[in-house]
């Protein structure tokens, strides 16, 4: 997560911006007080990737109050809020003016050109950081549920684990647990990203150093491996270590005992080891990417967790939880889920797993505003719709693998069956269609305007409209 800098100091509050751009979100953790600057230039505090918002685009005011001020941007900086009128709610955008500054609540949905801005409650604050404090994971599909008897089974056994599956799919928090079942529950659970670092302080994180191992080592430090002594390591990404970690890792694993960079003597450690990824590690055996020898003293035994559009019964249950969770960090009540929601959610293929549901209900929550998710708040990406049943192949039981040959460690990527279908997509293509048609009309015509009220990216916006057949209207006409 990038930290967003700030002008006067340093200090992190307890809020984080949250940035959908170009079918991501980025989070930044906000400082207590002072300005942040947003635009597309990389000089800024929070660098956007997206041609609609201007170079030097706004900044926020951190508090209190927290407000926004535009700094004469090409597309504009708007506020969205929903209003009540009469027996329906009606969206609102408020603009300020250039120079002056509007001031903002936690959860306000704001956009700038295209890309939608929401101050948010840190992870971690007021929501639980990943796999910490959210509760017991949700397990309802059959093969999860397979899969999570197993986990339990194999937790109470020194043996250790290699976890699999696409990114996003739960492998952290299958990890943590199995550390919660098993005989080392009270001892530390340590996670490491391999993927995030350099080499060198890889090694240094992993295994620690001595005092004037390097020249910015003024102390001594112990290792990641020792400080997770009598807990669990969780690798993650372990298919990205470096060539010459895999060799002091292996040596780790087969002596048990962890060298400090720098060091004299080997220290014994007593962990459990437990690696993930979403990568072919078999595959990267093959092609010796990835040492055969660690891959097999790292697969005591391989878990593979199914993708969620594999996991269909989990989305709603899932869906309602992440809603519940916003809402309550910004202090409203829980919202309902339209019907037809929940079947959009149901008929997405979810290539980002449950992080991107996540992403996707904490911006419908955020824009819905109100007490009814509709679909028109998830702002799905139609290529990632899975396709109508009669076209997806037949499904294949996400089962997990017992230690094998590498043959045996390939990822599940099956798609099931699913309720719904064509005619569902169709509905939600209606109700898209609809969407952008209104949009033109409440803009006048004007695709830049429409396509950032509906927080799309405008080449996305002008592909719709020739997929739906709308003709692209001259400047300053409506559209029906
Ligand atoms: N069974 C579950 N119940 C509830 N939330 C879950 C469950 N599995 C995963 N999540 C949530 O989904 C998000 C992604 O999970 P997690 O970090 O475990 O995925 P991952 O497979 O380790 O991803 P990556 O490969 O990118 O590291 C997290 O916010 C996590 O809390």
């Amino acid at each position: 997560m990038a930290s967003a800098k700030s002008t006067r100091n340093d200090v992190q509050g307890a809020l984080e911006l949250a940035v959908f751009a170009g079918g991501r979100v980025t989070r930044h953790p906000l400082p207590a007080e002072g300005r942040v600057s947003l635009g597309r230039s990389p000089e800024n505090d929070v660098p956007i990737d997206d041609s609609s918002v201007s170079r030097r685009h706004a900044i926020i005011h951190l508090g209190p109050p927290i407000a926004i001020e535009d700094l004469g941007s090409a597309n504009g900086t708007r506020l969205r809020r929903e209003r009540s009128a009469g027996p329906t709610t009606k969206l609102v955008e408020l603009q300020p003016e250039q120079g002056k500054t509007m001031e903002l609540s936690v959860g306000d949905a704001v956009n700038l050109g295209s890309t939608l801005i929401v101050i948010l409650p840190r992870e971690g604050t007021a929501s639980a950081a990943p796999g910490q404090g959210q509760g017991q994971p949700i397990v309802l599909d059959p093969a999860m549920e397979r899969l999570y008897a197993l986990a339990e089974r194999v937790a109470g056994a020194p043996i250790t684990v290699l976890l699999l599956g696409e990114t996003g799919a739960g492998k952290e928090v299958l990890a943590e647990h199995i550390h919660r079942r098993s005989p080392r529950a009270q001892g530390p659970f340590v996670r490491l990203n391999c993927a995030a670092l350099s080499e060198s302080l890889l090694e240094s994180e992993l295994f620690g150093h001595e005092r004037g191992a390097f020249t910015s080592a003024v102390q001594a430090k112990p290792g990641l491996l020792e400080t997770a002594e009598k807990g669990t390591v969780l690798l993650d990404e372990v298919g990205e270590l470096p060539p010459s970690i895999q060799v002091k890792l292996l040596r780790v694993l087969e002596e048990r005992k962890v060298m400090r960079v720098g060091g004299l003597s080997p220290r014994p450690i007593d962990v459990r080891f437990i690696s993930a990824t979403n990568r072919d590690l078999a595959a990267e055996v093959k092609r010796g990417a990835f040492r055969e020898d660690l891959f097999f003293r790292l697969n005591g035994i391989a878990l593979t967790i199914p993708p969620l559009r594999a996991r269909i019964s989990e989305i709603a249950p899932l869906a309602r939880s992440l809603a519940d969770r916003t809402a309550s960090a910004l202090g409203r009540p829980a919202p309902a889920f339209a019907r037809e929601t929940l079947a959009a959610l149901e008929a997405h293929g979810w290539p980002g797993n449950i992080r991107e549901l996540r992403n996707v209900i904490e911006r419908a929550v955020v824009l819905s505003g109100g007490d009814t998710l509709l679909p028109e708040h998830l702002l799905l990406d139609a290529a990632a719709a899975l396709p109508p049943v009669e076209a997806r192949p037949a499904a294949a039981p996400a089962e997990p693998r017992p230690a094998a040959a590498p043959e045996a460690a390939a990822p599940a990527g099956t798609v099931p069956p699913a309720e719904g279908g064509g005619g569902l997509r169709g509905e939600l293509d209606a109700i898209e269609r609809k969407r952008i048609v209104d949009a033109l009309e409440q803009c006048a015509g004007n695709q830049t305007q429409a396509a950032a009220l509906l927080g799309m990216p405008r080449r996305t916006f002008v592909a719709r409209l020739s997929a739906y057949g709308i003709p692209r209207p001259r400047k300053g006409k409506a559209t029906r």
